[in-house]
């Protein structure tokens, strides 16, 4: 009856209807077609007999239901994508696993945040790369601080996440909620291996040095360039940072959920930017409502492990180290005169200002338009409440966004100028000594 309601007829329904003759001539031409060429389907296709035309068939169906405008679902288009891999024989698929399918779906389409209002070829890209898993009474399917791979929706059984001691229970996760997506976007706790961030980095690189050695060892020096280099593409590389657990998640009965890998996740994010920024302002509104924190809190956290975002609260930020440009040091001209360094380097303390870096002043920085722009956006977020906050953190991330793509720009392109410098300076130390 529910499925009635909603639209949804099921196998001897459909064969009643296709017995019924007035049902037809109730149609304008278009639907008549469309329900004509579903009949063919049904007896083509669908059945005990494949005829060796059914991709036409099945096609000539998607294109007449596309010209009566019927919203296409999801089922629709895995017919479409996946033509050649049915079986010959769909008539011996059980009336119970034709359900089973449609009910796997309906959890996406309609219980799943996530997968509400995108685009169908989005979903139908994501729900194509769905893995079913199963997992006992206490199993673990992910714990606080490893790197996350995957991201899961709970199909069936109910799942508990956890606090750091196991036993308090944050939240109770049942069907059609998804877990696990904070580290597949990039968003939960910051650093790669050692846990690191990559500004953490850079004050690990300079406390290596003495203050005398800054601007011989950032000419001469082709560990520290190699190591600032690749600190600086890790800044951009979105990829690497910010992907560790922020809490464990364990069955609490049987549980029957679907997996995406994360590789999956970006490669089909890869094709529908706009996704993208949707599920990223979906993981900063959860991210939000789990640390319980106004919304620069949580910005703050984000910037953490957001590349070309770094924390300036040390006593001696890195851009007051006053590097050479590139233009004028690396790519040739004469060295700027550094001020030699007063004060010892040391860790910053935990962020509380963030500041972006323009790319004028070093090649570690970022490009700065978009940054300001940003920035800009931050603050106003900050200032005036949370009402306004709400808006302000799908602009960020869009500026964000925006501002990486450039930054990925300005590092590559400063990355291969500075290759060019470092072997001419290689060419010179072999010729000078007779290397
Ligand atoms: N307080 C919370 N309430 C509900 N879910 C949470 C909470 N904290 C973390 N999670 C989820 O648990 C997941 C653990 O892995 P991730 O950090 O990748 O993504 C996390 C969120 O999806």
């Amino acid at each position: 009856m529910e499925k009635l309601k909603g639209g949804i007829f099921d196998g001897p329904q459909i064969r009643q209807l296709m017995k019924d003759t007035d049902f037809i001539k109730v149609m304008t031409v278009p639907e008549s077609d469309a329900w004509k060429s579903f009949v063919l389907v049904v007896e083509n296709f669908l059945g005990n007999h494949k005829a060796p035309n059914y991709e036409e068939i099945v096609q000539n169906m998607l294109t007449n239901f596309q010209t009566i405008g019927a919203n296409m679902s999801i089922k629709l288009h895995y017919l479409r994508n996946h033509l050649d891999k049915f079986p010959d024989n769909l008539g011996n698929y059980s009336e119970e696993q034709g359900e089973r399918f449609h009910q796997d779906l309906k959890v996406m389409e309609e219980r799943v945040e996530i997968f509400q209002n995108t685009e169908a070829g989005f979903l139908c890209e994501l729900v194509l790369r769905l893995r079913p898993v199963l997992f006992s009474p206490g199993d673990y399917i992910c714990r606080k601080g490893e790197v996350g791979k995957e991201m899961y929706i709970v199909n069936r059984g109910k799942l508990q996440v956890v606090g750091d001691n196991g036993k308090t229970v944050l939240a109770t996760l049942k069907a059609g909620c998804y877990f696990g997506e904070i580290s597949i976007l990039n968003m939960g706790t910051a650093g790669r291996g050692s846990g690191r961030t990559p500004s953490n980095r850079f004050w690990d690189i300079g406390r290596t040095l003495e203050p005398a050695d800054w601007r011989f060892s950032f000419y001469t020096n082709t560990r520290i360039h190699h190591e600032l280099l690749s600190v600086g593409t890790e800044c951009v590389d979105d990829t690497s940072t910010g992907n560790r657990r922020t809490a464990s998640v364990r069955s609490v009965g049987y549980s029957d959920l679907f997996v995406l890998s994360k590789k999956d996740m970006w490669d089909v994010l890869k094709e529908y930017p706009a996704a993208r920024v949707r599920l990223e302002a979906i993981a900063v509104k959860r991210l939000e409502k789990y640390k319980k924190a106004p919304l620069e809190k949580v910005a703050m956290g984000r910037c953490q492990s957001t590349p070309g975002l770094v924390e300036t609260t040390g006593r001696v930020p890195i851009e007051e180290m006053e590097l050479p440009t590139v233009s004028a040091g690396v790519l040739g001209g004469a060295p700027l005169p550094l001020q030699p360094l007063t004060q010892p380097l040391t860790q910053p303390p935990p962020c509380k200002d963030l500041q972006l870096y323009g790319a004028s002043a070093s090649p570690l920085r970022a490009a700065s338009p978009v940054a300001s722009c940003a920035s800009s956006v931050r603050s106003s977020a900050a200032g005036a409440g949370s009402a306004r906050g709400h808006l302000d953190s799908h602009e960020v991330l869009e500026c964000e966004l925006k501002r990486l793509r450039e930054r990925l720009h300005t590092v590559e392109t400063e990355n291969a100028a500075m290759s060019v410098k470092l072997s001419q300076q290689q060419w010179e130390v072999d010729q000078r000594y007779g290397a």
